[in-house]
């Protein structure tokens, strides 16, 4: 390689922390290069965030990685309050929102939307195609186990390579039982350019870990550096 030439990596790989309680994790993911962090607004969640709280943390929480509030069946007036308290930047769907629902509240708050399906199978990715050109994004999650409070949120797996050479027609992100040790492979199974993690980076249910976050984020990041493909020259 001259002395002219740089490595670019042709891989980026974003990575949503989801489910933050309290302004140091934001700050964690924030400074290990998170691109999103996660807000549960769902009462039964351990993860669940007050109205109250939600403004409390507002001031305290770090700029750069996108604001996603996570939401189920919500109703608007109780979307658009949590919107406003926290400055959200995207709203993810994670009930059984129809795509009129997700074009109604897009309309309602003016931000993007992630859509949130169960899959433990490969039929279960086309669920998605009613949501193209609807929602945002679609996040891939694992199916919930039968019984399950949580639509999210349960620390299982779905098998990753389901979504391998898909070429889906829409941006994807990937969840679902991911941790720091299995990060890499599970972005080499499934092609995924996008992660979403909360029980991974937890010591118990609902409690973050600002050094699990960091090696999640580190895990990813070894990933992208082992990936560097393209030499540039600079003239
Ligand atoms: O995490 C929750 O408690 C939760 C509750 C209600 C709806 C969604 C929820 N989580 C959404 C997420 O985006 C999680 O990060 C995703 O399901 C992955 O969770 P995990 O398997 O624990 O990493």
């Amino acid at each position: 390689m001259s002395a002219n030439a740089i490595e670019v990596s042709l891989v980026s790989i974003d990575i949503k922390i989801c489910g933050i309680h309290e302004a140091e994790h934001a700050k964690a993911a924030a400074a290990h290069g998170a691109a999103y962090v996660g807000f549960i607004f769902f009462a039964k969640s351990p993860r669940n965030l007050t109205l109250m709280e939600a403004m409390r943390l507002a001031p305290n929480l770090p700029s750069g990685p996108k604001r996603v509030g996570v939401f189920v069946n919500a109703d608007i007036p109780f979307i658009k309050a949590r919107v406003e308290a926290l400055t959200l930047d995207m709203i993810q769907l994670h009930g059984s929102e129809k795509p009129a629902d997700v074009a109604l509240i897009k309309a309602e708050t003016g931000l993007p939307v992630i859509k949130a399906l169960a899959v433990s199978e490969e039929s279960d990715i086309q669920k998605a195609d009613t949501y193209s050109g609807i929602a945002d994004m679609i996040l891939f999650d694992a199916k919930p186990p039968k019984g399950a409070v949580l639509p999210g949120g349960n620390a299982v797996s779905f098998p990753w390579g389901i979504l391998k050479g898909k070429n889906l027609p829409y941006p994807w992100l990937m969840a679902g039982g991911l941790t720091p040790e299995n990060a890499a492979a599970a972005i080499a199974a499934s092609g995924a350019t996008a992660l979403d993690v909360s029980s991974g980076v937890e010591t118990e249910p609902g409690k973050k870990s600002s050094e699990l976050i960091k090696a999640f984020l580190t895990a990813v990041k070894g990933v992208k550096e082992s990936t560097k493909l393209k030499t540039v020259e600079i003239p």
